[in-house]
């Protein structure tokens, strides 16, 4: 039974990752997830160019099948998260994310990681939802084309993007041939479902101090958003642009839909979070049961493989 997959040629033992932002931020966490022997690779969280706190607590929050958060960027900075990649005995893959403050900080850290001897992946998130005052990139079409169009002009390492998800089809069309003309290395999709609203009925409250309450949303409601994202952007993307299946996986099933869906990785964030690193093993056994139950020995077996109904 074979669970490795591949982002360009960067091979990973399975398919598994934590979604960034989950288990990510500090370096115990890292260390954790370095030796967590289920995941098959790693994501770091996005980092901004200097240290940040973020959003007043509370600023997550569980759901009855899901999670709200507004965390607004915590990170230890950009130069821990480029010398942890640099300097950790790589026991598996890692993916180095970034998400500036602006575009310019955003162009700065792509420009430091270029002129770094880091040669691993990068992922530049374009969809953080929780910092005040700052709209997510990747809904402004015109302004990521830009974006991507000043970047690839010096970014000559493997470059992905997260995205937030979209809803519709016309949606699809456009960010899908807006990223076809750029040397991605993969896509990861979705981020949480951006600005979601939770209410306590016992107190009348909201649940998060940022924002008034507003926050991404995350684990199994977003599974249905995820999968979509997944199967229309693998429907309209080049083939040579890999495809990182996040949202809304808590088991195995969940996991075979996202590469049903054409997802070439799977990251998991929220039910991570809840359960713990011990979510990697039972997925991965889950997954590995579905698979052997259906005669499938790796994802290439029945990855993209979706049936319609004629
Ligand atoms: O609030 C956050 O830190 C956060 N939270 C999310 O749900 N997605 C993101 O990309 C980020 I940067």
């Amino acid at each position: 039974m074979d669970l490795s997959s591949k982002i360009q040629n960067v091979k990973f033992e399975n398919l598994f990752l934590n979604a960034s932002g989950i288990h990510c931020q500090t370096k115990e966490e890292l260390d954790d997830l370095m030796n967590n022997s289920y995941s098959g690779g790693m994501v770091t969280k996005s980092a901004t160019s200097n240290h940040r706190f973020g959003n007043p607590l509370p600023r997550y929050h569980s759901l009855p099948s899901g999670s709200i958060n507004s965390m607004g960027l915590p990170n230890e900075g950009f130069d821990f998260y480029l010398d942890y990649v640099t300097r950790t005995e790589q026991k598996k893959p890692i993916i180095l994310s970034v998400a500036g403050m602006s575009k310019e900080e955003d162009l700065e850290l792509l420009h430091q990681i270029q002129d770094s001897d880091y040669q691993g992946l990068t992922e530049l998130n374009l969809s953080c939802p929780n910092v005040i005052g700052k709209p997510q990139m990747a809904y402004d079409f015109q302004g990521s084309d830009i974006m991507l169009n000043e970047i690839f002009k010096f970014f000559k390492k493997p470059l992905g993007i997260k995205l937030p998800p979209y809803f519709d089809l016309v949606h699809f069309d456009k960010i899908a041939s807006i990223l076809n003309q750029y040397p991605l290395s993969h896509v990861n999709t979705i981020n949480s479902i951006g600005n979601g609203m939770w209410v306590d009925i016992e107190s009348e409250k909201v649940v998060l101090k940022p924002k008034g309450g507003f926050g991404g949303i995350g684990g199994a409601m977003a599974l249905p958003t995820a999968l979509a994202n997944v199967r229309a952007l693998r429907q309209r993307l080049n083939s040579s642009i890999d495809i990182i299946g996040t949202g809304g996986v808590t088991t195995g099933r969940d996991a075979f839909a996202h590469i049903l869906c054409g997802a070439n990785m799977v990251s998991i964030g929220t039910q991570v979070y809840e359960e713990g690193l011990g979510a990697f093993e039972r997925i991965t056994s889950e997954l590995k049961e579905i698979m052997n139950s259906k005669g499938y020995h790796s994802l290439d077996d029945f990855r993209g493989k979706l049936k319609t109904i004629e």
